[in-house]
């Protein structure tokens, strides 16, 4: 049993396709069987914005169109992602161990994360997932298909639903169990929401951010630091105006100023920002790192990327 790292990997920085996900799973599983090399237990998560997305989309057209006889609400369209996700990662870790010499357990945990049915995200659609497409395509498919579409950090619009908080994760004490012997993933694409309804546990019509429930997880597992590993290699003030200025070592008081002058966008770095002043404001000595995935172990040796200190 060793010191934990809690790993969040976007779902952006998975890619759109089948190749294209096993290509970067197999950049990620070298970044993590890195981290592993340095004593700590790992548990990954990730996201699945882009994945669910296309899912759900390919899952209702084939509805429609009576090529299957069933709709996949959001929880299913969520658990067939974490499935596809899950698979890359364990076999890309574990070929990767294997390449080194290394004998470990590599598995996935799929994971109910509880959310509170009165939380006020079921009201207004925040998370984007989904292909990237141009506002004349959005506006057509907002007509089409009663979706809502916002605009994602400069990068084309995208198909927006409900995400609320993450309470609680229902499988905790066996992702900690796990982990002792493990590399675990586990939370992926934020945990598949659940409600609690007269004690029982039901699928919620909603996508949970991955990085507010890794947060938790981290929290909640006493990891000693918790790393949010997206497609930019830095956090920045002012992102995409000339201006612009990278953040390297900051403290939770000084991120928080430039998250109330509004400098992360809402859906994207925004949360990562938030989740890791979470978990650094959960203890002394907490250390939060978010940047690129190929920049992961050097951040953590060498302190490059954006690091967040209590
Ligand atoms: N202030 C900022 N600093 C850096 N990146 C930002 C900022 N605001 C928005 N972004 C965008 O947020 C993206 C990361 O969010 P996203 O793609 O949703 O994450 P994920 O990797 O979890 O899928 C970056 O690639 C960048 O385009
Ligand atoms: N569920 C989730 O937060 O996915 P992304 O990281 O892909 O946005």
């Amino acid at each position: 049993m060793g010191n934990k790292i809690v790993v969040a990997l976007g779902g952006n920085a998975l890619g759109n396709t089948v190749k294209e996900q096993l290509e970067l799973a197999s950049v990620a599983a070298k970044s993590i069987v890195d981290l592993m090399e340095t004593g700590h237990d790992i548990i990954v998560t990730h996201g699945n914005g882009p994945q669910v997305g296309m899912i759900s989309k390919a899952m209702n057209y084939a509805y429609e169109k009576n090529i299957i006889g069933t709709e996949l609400p959001m929880a299913e369209s969520s658990a067939l992602s974490v499935g596809y996700i899950g698979f890359h990662l364990q076999n890309a870790i574990q070929n990767e161990l294997r390449k080194r010499g290394m004998n470990k357990g590599v598995a996935s945990v799929v994971t109910q994360v509880l959310v509170d049915k009165e939380d006020g995200g079921f009201r207004n659609p925040t998370k984007p997932i989904g292909a990237f497409v141009a506002k004349e395509e959005a506006q057509m498919l907002e007509k089409e298909t009663g979706y809502k579409f916002v605009e994602d950090s400069g990068r084309g619009y995208r198909r927006v639903i409900a995400s609320p908080k993450p309470v609680d994760i229902i499988e905790l004490e066996s992702i900690r169990n796990l982990s002792d012997h493990s590399v675990v993933i586990a939370c992926g694409g934020g945990g598949i929401p659940v409600i609690e309804e007269n004690g029982k546990l039901i699928g919620a019509e909603a996508v949970i951010d991955k990085d507010l429930t890794s947060a938790l997880l981290a929290r909640l597992i006493d990891a000693d630091v918790f790393i949010i590993l997206t497609a930019v290699e830095h956090v920045a003030i002012n992102f995409n105006q000339p201006n612009m200025k990278k953040l390297e070592v900051i403290t939770q008081k000084e991120l928080k100023t430039y998250v109330g002058e509004g400098h992360f966008a809402a859906g994207s770095m925004l949360p990562k920002v938030l989740a890791a002043m979470d978990f650094t404001g959960s203890g002394k000595n907490k250390k939060a790192i978010i940047t690129s995935l190929e920049n992961s172990s050097r951040a953590l040796r060498e302190n490059a990327g954006t690091i967040i200190i209590s």
